[in-house]
């Protein structure tokens, strides 16, 4: 396995790993992962756990490796390094790329060797990391994306929370009420972050790459640049342009701190993000959760937010069976209603075993913070579609990256006209690279 340290730069062990791993006939998984703060914490707890139940046989050591980005990167170089770890997490949207590396063991053929039910998943959730009828990873870190909500703005402001917005035209006419510049407070603010426009696109019905999102083969272009498209890019620009919003960029941290500091109405982010808001808030401010806004109007029946957040891969080559092996124990163990219960509750992301909302402590906790049932009930009303199982691509994190580009051109630019211009532009940029990832797969 990699050192963590030479992988990862800021990487950070879960304590007490080390030493545990010293021992002789231990089996060591090491584990990239890309959580921060409150739901680092809660990682690193199950990883702890997991290795006083299986003391002297196997140590699970957590590394953290950076955002998702930086993660699929640092194991694209230690694939082509033949230095990769054991185990890692890696975001939706890297399903497809990791399907097509052919380095990881499929988790179904564990899971088939051990009559493990996956039933046990939910069913929407199976189906987004279900390839072929098959599962290939574990989902562990499953969200969608909420709108988030400060209420005391909202009370300031004379707007009643329990009756959020519900489309983006809303949202506008609810930041003009929020905004406050004398106080400094601003009625809406979100990372540029590709993710969301994946998400308002869907819930309009809107494919985001061809061939049924990538579903019935591989795709060979991206649509982001649709009418819909342009629409979520003038929109923001408007926002931004009016003074209804800030643009603090695209990085999902300063976002976040904008939301933390008690200036900021509305913000979209996910569900995962829960834990942390409600901390951070803690005796300044209540945070509101509701259900993630329509692109327009009730959006389509078609439509709806797609399954977001990460799962586990096992990594095939270069360990031993008993690494392996050792792997699938901690994702079992990782899937299991009590972790998912302590998952839930400890970060906001909803539970992939569907038996642990019956768990009591999980029970209790969202008796005490119904925020944390807001993700779960859209989970539950979303139907299953080809718009919301989100678009598998090879190079979908390039299109995220470029996504996002077009849309803070057209932001920081403040010409709304320019949003179709920027979206073809980068649209039309991504034909070469899925073309030649297309090619280098199918050799
Ligand atoms: O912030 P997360 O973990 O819910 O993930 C959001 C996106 O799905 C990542 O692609």
């Amino acid at each position: 396995a990699c050192g963590g340290s030479d992988s990862g730069g800021s990487s950070t062990a879960a304590p007490g790993a080390d030493a545990l791993s010293h021992a002789k006939g231990v089996t060591t998984v090491e584990f990239w992962h890309s959580m921060k703060g409150p739901n680092a914490v809660a990682l690193n707890s199950i990883a702890s756990r997991f290795n006083a139940a299986h003391k002297g046989k196997i140590v699970v050591k957590p590394v953290y490796v950076g955002e998702y980005d930086d993660a699929i990167a640092k194991y694209k170089t230690s694939v082509q390094q033949k230095h990769t770890p054991e185990l890692i997490q890696v975001y939706d949207i890297g399903s497809r790329f990791m399907i097509d590396s052919k380095q990881t063991v499929p988790v179904y053929k564990f899971a088939d060797k051990d009559k493990w039910d996956t039933s046990q998943l939910e069913p929407n959730i199976a189906n987004y990391y279900t390839f072929n009828g098959k599962l290939d990873s574990m989902p562990f870190n499953s969200s969608m994306p909420l709108l988030y909500i400060n209420k005391k703005l909202f009370a300031k402001a004379g707007l009643d929370p329990n009756k959020p917005p519900t489309n983006l035209a809303e949202i506008m006419a609810d930041a003009k009420k929020l905004t406050d510049r004398k106080h400094n407070v601003v009625g809406f603010n979100a990372a540029i972050y590709g993710w969301f426009l994946e998400q308002l696109l869907a819930t309009n019905g809107d494919q985001y790459c061809d061939r049924n999102n990538g579903r019935s083969g591989l795709a060979t272009k991206v649509d982001f640049a649709s009418p819909d498209g342009v629409k979520v890019a003038q929109w923001w620009t408007d926002m931004v342009k009016k003074g209804y919003a800030s643009n603090t960029g695209r990085t999902t941290d300063a976002a976040q701190q904008a939301f933390k500091s008690g200036t900021v109405g509305m913000s979209l982010e996910s569900t995962g993000e829960m834990r942390d808001y409600i901390n951070a808030s803690k005796g300044r401010f209540d945070v509101v959760a509701a259900p993630f806004p329509r692109l327009s109007g009730t959006g389509s029946p078609n439509g709806g937010t797609i399954i977001g957040g990460a799962s586990l891969w096992i990594d095939g080559i270069g360990h031993t069976d008993a690494q392996k092996r050792a792997s699938w124990e901690f994702v079992k163990y990782a899937a299991s209603p009590e972790v998912q219960a302590s998952w839930h509750t400890g970060t906001g992301y909803f539970p992939v075993n569907s038996k642990a909302l019956d768990q009591p402590s999980d029970k209790a906790w969202v008796k005490q913070y119904p925020q944390f049932t807001v993700a779960v009930n859209q989970l539950h009303s979303t139907k299953p579609s080809v718009a919301t199982a989100g678009c598998a691509l090879g190079v979908m994190p390039q299109a995220r990256q470029s996504a996002e580009e077009a849309l803070e051109k057209t932001i920081t630019g403040g010409d709304p006209n320019a949003a179709q211009a920027n979206l073809k532009a980068q649209a039309d940029a991504l034909r070469k690279p899925i073309a030649d990832y297309t090619r280098a797969v199918q050799k």
